[in-house]
């Protein structure tokens, strides 16, 4: 008794066979074999929505009938054979397989009606993904696809229309290929055409002017006795009905052969060539090569290569060229685009920081904020005679800030504000850097009054003749011109930073270049502490923020900006990674810990080896006079020993 299941699951119906049938049929199916069929394959299905027993009729090649189960849900499960449902459903037709191995008729009908059950399996087939099909294509707006496309070709007009061009171009020089292809004659080597000149076989000869080619057609007897008589000839050998016309011309013209009559019957078809054969002339065979087709009587001329021909060789020579060139024309492309100009790129208006973000740089500040009073006109200094500085060089060590008051200048003074790093400037081709350099100055000028930053300066703006790169060299060479080119009343001022001022060229600080130079240095106790306070604004902390920057000030001596901003940030991550909404104290102090001794095994720690080697050898610390202060109960001021 063969016995099945159907489960619907998200809108398809899987049929299970629990039990196998074996009838020797290779088409049946084997025991828990799932099949699925698609809602679709079964048009009648309601699938789960309707509440009663549905009758299907399903893959009749198969299953005769089967049942659906609206009622229970989803699930159907069923006794062929049997005729009884597990749910206590009859079934109206037992589960038949495909044929039986005992009914040899059945089978020979079967085999019969297999056309029929192929064509119609196909056509439910068929239908099924038209149906799939009619459903997607509801889903599809073609206005919207419109839209869309119209929007694609609007933000990319410039690149549609080069890739159109190109399209085009390539199109027509196919085009006029083709038209212009001509049967071309078979090459042979040079001693055939010597030797079809000695047997008297050669017409006429071309020679071709400005090469070596030489062109030459033979009369029939010449090649009657060639290779492929036919194929030059084209005479119609294998043709029966045309021979026999052709024999029946010979007898009633009286021609001498076959060949005469083809030569004058046949038209000359598009496949024949102007001329049979082309060979190369040998050097310095001239003299002899003429005295034999004088010799001979041979018809010979010379002529130029048709236009035609001319213009065809070439766009070949052309796109053969081009093909391995693009790759390379496409890199040069992106070096000169104007839109990799850090000129147009580096435009920013972010101008959010001010000088309330920038601590602990107070004399810094201070020089920065005349440049800006300058800027915004509200200090006179013109009728005093005197002159904005054209440049300020930010000088000190990494992180302390330089950039930073840079963008604060910028956002004070509420000027465009043009920023790159140096080392853009330094480029593969020679001259480019420096063009660059000038694009970034006219832009500036262009928006007057405004600010340059060039952060890391002393990547182009090293001592000049100290290596061989050329690019380098004319590239300072040109910022040095630009900021001699600033008019007085020009206001456009060049902020620098460097961390190496004594690597720069001399002619890069001389006064009406970068006169004024500005020492942002490591920020002391009372710095940190103000620097501490700008990162922890919009942290959540659970201990009053100026105790927290207090401590933390104290224990990182030597530490500069970028490294509180970072002990902050970290600190907010570890309360992150622990689920914490808020920041605590530990928080602050392991993300001391980190920033102080990295990130790694706890074990190498100062603290953690000498708390070690002190449990091993308990005369060490008191032989270095480092007692560990935790052990004894003696702590730091606030509760921490100091790491430092
Ligand atoms: N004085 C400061 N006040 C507030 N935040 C600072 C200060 N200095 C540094 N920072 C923080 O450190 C980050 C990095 O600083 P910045 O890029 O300005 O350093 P830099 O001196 O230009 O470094 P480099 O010389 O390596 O370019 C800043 O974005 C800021 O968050």
């Amino acid at each position: 008794m063969a016995s099945f299941s159907a489960v619907c699951n998200n809108g398809f119906l899987n049929f299970k066979l629990n039990s196998g049938v074996n009838n020797g049929n290779t088409k049946s199916l084997k025991r828990n074999s799932t099949i699925c069929y698609s809602p679709v394959l079964i048009p009648s299905l309601g699938l789960c929505s309707a509440g009663k027993l549905q009758h299907l009729l399903l893959w009749r090649s198969k299953f005769r009938s089967s049942f659906y189960d609206g009622k229970t849900g989803v699930h159907l499960s069923g006794f062929c054979g049997g005729c009884k449902s597990q749910n206590g459903m009859s079934c109206k037709s037992s589960f038949r397989p495909l044929s039986s191995e005992k009914s040899r008729d059945e089978e020979s009908h079967l085999r019969k009606r297999g056309n029929g059950n192929l064509r119609k399996r196909f056509s439910l087939r068929l239908k099924t993904r038209l149906r799939l099909l009619k459903i997607r294509l509801k889903g599809v707006s073609i206005r919207s696809m419109l839209n869309d496309f119209g929007m694609f070709l609007r933000r990319n007009i410039r690149r549609m229309t080069l890739y159109t061009s190109i399209s085009v171009a390539l199109g027509m020089c196919y085009l006029f290929l083709r038209l212009t292809a001509l049967p071309s004659p078979k090459i042979v080597p040079y001693s055939e055409l010597i030797a079809s000149l000695q047997n008297g076989y050669v017409t006429n000869v071309l020679f071709e002017e400005g090469s070596r080619r030489i062109y030459y057609n033979t009369d029939s007897v010449g090649t009657e006795n060639s290779e492929d008589k036919s194929s030059v000839l084209n005479l119609p050998n294998e043709n029966a009905a045309e021979t026999v016309a052709i024999e029946r011309v010979v007898s009633k013209t009286g021609l001498a052969s076959r060949v005469d009559v083809f030569k004058k019957f046949s038209r000359p078809r598009a496949s024949t060539p102007e001329w049979q054969f082309s060979t190369r002339k040998v050097d310095r065979d001239e003299k002899f090569l003429l005295t034999l087709m004088r010799a001979k009587g041979t018809a010979y001329s010379s002529a130029p290569q048709s236009i035609l021909m001319s213009i065809r060789s070439l766009l070949i020579t052309i796109i053969s060229l081009w093909i391995p060139l693009t790759p390379m024309m496409w890199l040069l492309y992106r070096q000169l685009s104007a839109a990799n100009s850090p000129a147009r790129k580096r435009r920013s208006n972010n101008q959010e920081v001010t000088f309330d973000d920038v601590e602990g740089v107070d004399v810094a500040k201070i020089e920065l904020m005349e440049i800006v009073l300058c800027l915004q006109g509200a200090m006179n200094y013109q009728k005093l005679g005197a002159k904005l500085p054209r440049g300020v060089l930010l000088v000190g060590p990494p992180g302390t800030g330089k950039t930073l008051l840079a963008r604060a200048v910028a956002g004070e003074a509420g000027v465009p504000f043009f920023s790159v790093s140096a080392s853009e400037f330094v480029e593969l081709f020679v001259g480019r850097g420096a063009a660059r350099i000038r694009d970034l100055f006219n832009a500036a000028r262009k928006s007057s009054p405004s600010i340059i930053f060039i952060d890391e300066l002393d990547a182009v703006g090293g001592k000049r003749g100290r290596s061989f790169n050329d690019e380098r060299d004319q590239t300072l060479n040109q910022l040095l011109t630009e900021m001699d080119g600033f008019e007085s009343e020009m206001k456009v001022v060049v902020i620098a930073a460097t961390n190496r001022p004594e690597a720069l060229d001399p002619a890069l600080c001389r006064p009406g270049r970068f006169s004024r130079k500005v020492v942002v240095g490591e920020p002391d106790e009372e710095g940190r502490r103000k620097i501490l306070a700008v990162h922890l604004r919009g942290v959540p902390i659970d201990e009053d923020a100026d105790l927290i920057c207090n401590l933390v000030a104290s224990l990182t001596p030597g530490f500069v900006g970028a490294d509180l901003a970072n002990i902050i940030n970290e600190a907010a991550l570890l309360a992150a990674r622990r689920g914490g909404d808020i920041v605590t104290r530990e928080d602050v102090m392991e993300a001391i810990e980190r920033a102080k001794f990295g990130i790694g095994d706890r074990q190498l720690r100062p603290s953690t080896i000498s708390k070690e080697l002190g449990k091993l050898f308990p005369w060490i610390p008191s032989l270095m006079g480092t007692i560990d202060t935790r052990q004894d109960g003696l702590q730091g001021s606030l509760g921490y020993q100091t790491l430092s």
